[in-house]
Parts: C-alpha cells; structure tokens; sequence
C-alpha cells in the first residue's frame, strides 16, 4: 500500500517536473482559452431616448474624425444641434454634412486650432451667432505619437502640451467665463486616456498632458458646480480610429498583444464610447460631476496586476501548480 503510495507519488512528482520545465520553456503557448470577445458583443444603437437632447446644444472639438465624430453623431441622433470644431475645415464640412443628412439635425463646422487662444475665442463668437452658448463642452481634440523621450524635440513636447492641456485649458476657460456671465449651466466632458492615471512611457507630453487635463477637470468640478457647470473624464482603452492607429501602432505589430491583455477580448468601438459621452452629458447625469470613468475593457486592471498572467495556466497545469505548492514544506 505504502509503495503504491509512493510510487504515485513519484510518478506524479516526475509530472510535475516535466511540467514546469515545459512552462519555464515555452510559457503558455498555444494554450490560450477562446476568445472571449463573443461575451461582450458591442452595441451599437444610441442608448438614449430619442429626443433627450433636443433644445441642447454641443460643442465637440476634433468633432470632424474618430471618436468625435461618433460623439457627434450620437448627439446629433438624440436631438443635439452640434458644432464641431479643429484645425481641418474640410473635414468637419463633410462630416457636418454626412451627420446632418441622417439625422436632420444642423451640424455647424468651425475652424479653430484649440493651441491659439485668440482662435478660440473667435470660435466661441461664432458659435454664440450661430447657435448661442453650449449645453455641451465635449473636450475631445488631441495630438500624440508614440517616440523615446530621448527624441523629443522642445517643439514635439509643445506641440502636444498645447494642443492637449493648454487647447482644452482654452476652449474651457473661453467657455465657462462666457456661461457664467450668462448665468448659464453646462456639462463639461473631458476626453483622457487610462495612462493619464498611471503615465507610460513613450507618449510621455500626451500622458503628462492627459493628467494635467484631469487635475483641471477635477478642480473645476469642485469649484464652478455653483455656477451650474459640471466637469468630468472619461478615460477610454484602445478603439481603432485611423488618427490614434496610425500615430501609436502605425506598422499594427502590437493590435495582438493590445487584445490579449484585454479581458473583454476586444478593442472598444466608437459607438461605445459615443453612448457613455452622450449619457455623462446628458440630465440623465446630471448628479454625476468630478467623475473619472475608465472605460477600458478592463485592460487598466489588467496591466496593473502582476500575477494576471496565470490567466493562461490550464487547468491541468493548475493541478501541478497546486501540488507543487502544498508539497512545500517550511519556508
Ligand atoms: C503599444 C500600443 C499599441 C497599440 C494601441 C494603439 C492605439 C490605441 C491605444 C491607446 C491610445 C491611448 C491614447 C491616445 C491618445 C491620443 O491622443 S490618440 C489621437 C491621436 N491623434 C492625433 O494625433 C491627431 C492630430 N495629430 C497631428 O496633427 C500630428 O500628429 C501632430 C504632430 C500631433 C501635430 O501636427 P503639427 O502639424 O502641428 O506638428 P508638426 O509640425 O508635424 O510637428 C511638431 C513637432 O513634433 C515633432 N514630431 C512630429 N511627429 C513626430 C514623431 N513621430 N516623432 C518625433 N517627433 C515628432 C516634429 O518634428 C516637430 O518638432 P520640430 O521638428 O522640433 O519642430
Ligand atoms: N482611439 C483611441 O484608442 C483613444 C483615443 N483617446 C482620445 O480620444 C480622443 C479622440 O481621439 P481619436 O478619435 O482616436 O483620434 P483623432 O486623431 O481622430 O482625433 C483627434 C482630433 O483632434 C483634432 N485636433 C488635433 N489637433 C488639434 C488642434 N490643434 N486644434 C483643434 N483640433 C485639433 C483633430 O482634427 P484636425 O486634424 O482637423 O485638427 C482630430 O479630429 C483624443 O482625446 C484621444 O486622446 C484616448 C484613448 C484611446
């Protein structure tokens, strides 16, 4: 009986052995579950009800391309009159079009380059003549590009800062002035990303911009609420948009591993995030001020866990795992 004992004992000792050697050799290779993506199955409909931002009006800038524009057209869908505002007048007079031919709402499209304060306050002149103040202040517009810090040029590092701090500084600014002269509330909607919270290397300017754009939106939560403004920040993962792709992953040799530490299992669309962009800006939340929402996938948490990795232990080798572990004995 005792041998018997021992000699399972061995054998699954050997088991063990060849086990871990193969996980010390290979990882987990090949042994990934399914993809889970099939879970979380992306919605695309405005959530809303119709009409929940009808009478409003919403200032989206970088409202031209990306996820601006599908805040505009959720927006615009649900009876906003939007005016979308960036550098580029073309393209905001093609989507001002596009997005007003489908939902029979007015589009305007201004040109303003959000890093010059004189153009943003020009903006918010045109804006007054044609529609009057804003409801809505979605902070969208920004610029960034993957490079070792150790390459950044003085002007690289400006040229982020001032379109992502300095230009949302601006237009907010510009704007809250004006609606608290006119005694007007607004919701304030803050575009970041989730290493605003963290930093990352390699899009150093845009993280210290990002956090910087939190510190004053968190600030301004706390001290215009009396003037009937509410601030907040949505921080979202990875969603495929040509401007973000093609400046962060521009050869597409990391979209892979960006979805394997996923835990949704897939990039977010922006159709999503135009959903909780629409929600956080409507009266729906109109409690919900100094609010930072990471919308992510569950990608932040992902990253930040050191032991998340075991995700791609099997089962089986759970069971060597386990009896590795129990078989210690002391310390
Ligand atoms: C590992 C990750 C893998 C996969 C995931 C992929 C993606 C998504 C995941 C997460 C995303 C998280 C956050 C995303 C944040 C974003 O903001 S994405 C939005 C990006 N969109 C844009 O950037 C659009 C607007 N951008 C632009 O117009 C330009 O790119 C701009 C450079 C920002 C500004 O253009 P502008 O014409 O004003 O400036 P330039 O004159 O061209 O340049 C100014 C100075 O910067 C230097 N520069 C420019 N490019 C680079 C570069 N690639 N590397 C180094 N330096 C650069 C340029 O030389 C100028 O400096 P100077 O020469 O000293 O004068
Ligand atoms: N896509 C993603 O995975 C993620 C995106 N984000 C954030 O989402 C937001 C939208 O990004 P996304 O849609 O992906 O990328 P886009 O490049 O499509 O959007 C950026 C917009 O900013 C505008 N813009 C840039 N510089 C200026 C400027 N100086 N003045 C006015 N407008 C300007 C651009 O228009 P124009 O060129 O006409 O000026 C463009 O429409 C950004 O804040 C980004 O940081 C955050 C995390 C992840």
């Amino acid at each position: 009986m005792a041998a018997r004992v021992l000699g399972r004992a061995g054998r699954l000792a050997a088991v063990v052995r060849s086990s871990a050697l193969q996980l010390r050799l290979h990882g987990s290779a090949g042994l990934r579950f399914g993809s889970q993506a099939s879970f979380f199955p992306p919605l695309g409909d405005a959530m809303l009800p119709s009409g929940s931002f009808n009478n409003h009006v919403a200032l989206i800038t970088g409202g031209g391309t990306g996820l601006g524009r599908a805040m505009t057209a959720t927006l615009s869908q649900l009876g906003a009159q939007c005016i979308i505002a960036s550098r580029k007048l073309d393209i905001l007079q093609r989507t001002a079009e596009e997005i007003s031919s489908q939902t029979g709402n007015k589009v305007h499209a201004v040109q303003c380059d959000v890093r010059d304060p004189q153009a943003v306050s020009q903006c918010v002149d045109q804006m007054e003549a044609l529609t009057g103040l804003p409801d809505v202040i979605i902070n969208n517009a920004a610029g960034n590009f993957v490079c070792p810090s150790e390459r950044l040029s003085p002007n690289a590092w400006k040229t982020i800062t001032d379109i992502v701090l300095n230009g949302t500084a601006f237009v907010t600014l510009e704007l809250g002035k004006r609606l608290i002269q006119n005694q007007k509330g607004a919701s304030f909607l803050a575009i970041t990303t989730i290493y605003a919270e963290s930093g990352s290397g390699f899009v150093v300017p845009s993280a210290s911009a990002k956090a910087g754009v939190e510190a004053l939106y968190k600030s301004l939560a706390a001290e215009w609420g009396r003037y009937g403004h509410r601030f907040n920040i949505i921080q979202p993962g990875p969603i495929r948009t040509k401007g973000a792709f093609s400046r962060l992953d521009p050869t597409g040799a990391f979209e892979k591993a960006t979805i394997d530490r996923i835990p949704t299992g897939r990039l977010g669309t922006p159709a999503e995030i135009a959903n909780l962009a629409a929600y956080v800006s409507s009266n729906y939340a109109s409690w919900m001020s100094g609010a930072v929402i990471r919308f992510d996938g569950g990608e932040y948490v992902s990253l930040a866990g050191e032991f998340n990795e075991l995700r791609s232990v099997t089962p089986d080798q759970w069971k060597i795992l386990e009896v590795m572990i129990r078989n210690t004995k002391g310390s």
